[in-house]
């Protein structure tokens, strides 16, 4: 099977323009849900990934592979790989573009075996926008920033509107999720969030 890629994006884009209130380039970005499997604190088999914002269209995310995280002895499962890629990717649209949006499409290239207490080093980068669709694309370092590749993934996320999460979700989890997005905002003296599509 040939490891050719198709274009990227698919489609014609315009440039994906950070919201002029994105955190600048440096800021460490806080968890944006406690529960959730990706970055939440109170997801205790959870990926803990964190991330920071980057130069550019960029977010730079890192977490470690634990026992919980294995697919085969000693290994990370790919499944959950591609989640972290779907967690670091959907970190780098939703802080840099300030827009809900959801996965439509993850693809994975899984180049290399992630092992247990390997740290690995995502860097996610918004590759254009059109319409609602914002494609972002990302590599996987292993065990440092300027590691060898060892998985990489692109990614279709689709701007929705906050219905999407109050008629979809659980309203309980959306409110705290709300307060926990406010209170990340006013720790960095930020405000408003765009919330329509
Ligand atoms: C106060 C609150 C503030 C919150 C602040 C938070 C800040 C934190 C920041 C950041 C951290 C976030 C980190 C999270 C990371 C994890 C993210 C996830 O895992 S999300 C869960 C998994 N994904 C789903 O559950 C989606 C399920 N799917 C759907 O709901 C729909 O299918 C949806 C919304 C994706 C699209 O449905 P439609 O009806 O709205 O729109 P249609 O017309 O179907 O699609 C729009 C366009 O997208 C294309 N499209 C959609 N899916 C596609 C696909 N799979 N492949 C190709 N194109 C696709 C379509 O062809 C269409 O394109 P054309 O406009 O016609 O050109």
């Amino acid at each position: 099977m040939s490891r050719v890629s198709q274009p990227w994006p698919p489609v014609p884009v315009e440039p994906a323009v950070p919201h002029p209130k994105a955190p600048s380039p440096g800021t460490e970005l806080g968890v944006h849900f406690a529960e959730c499997f990706g970055c939440g604190d109170e997801a205790d088999a959870g990926l803990h990934l964190r991330s920071t914002v980057g130069e550019g269209q960029v977010v730079h995310s890192r977490f470690t592979v634990t026992a919980a995280h294995q697919g085969a002895p000693g290994l990370a499962h790919g499944g959950l790989l591609a989640c972290a890629f779907d967690e670091a990717l959907g970190s780098a649209v939703g802080n840099l573009m300030r827009r809900p949006a959801v996965t439509g499409k993850l693809e994975t290239d899984f180049r290399r075996p992630v092992p247990v207490g390997s740290t690995l080093f995502i860097e996610a980068r918004l590759d254009g926008i059109a319409g609602r669709k914002i494609y972002v694309s990302a590599d996987g370092h292993l065990d440092a920033e300027d590691g060898p590749v060892a998985v990489s993934a692109r990614a279709l996320f689709v701007v929705v509107g906050f219905e999407h999460f109050s008629t979809h979700g659980d309203p309980q989890a959306l409110e705290k999720l709300a307060e926990q997005h406010k209170k990340n905002l006013q720790q960095r003296g930020e405000r408003d969030w765009e919330i329509n599509p």
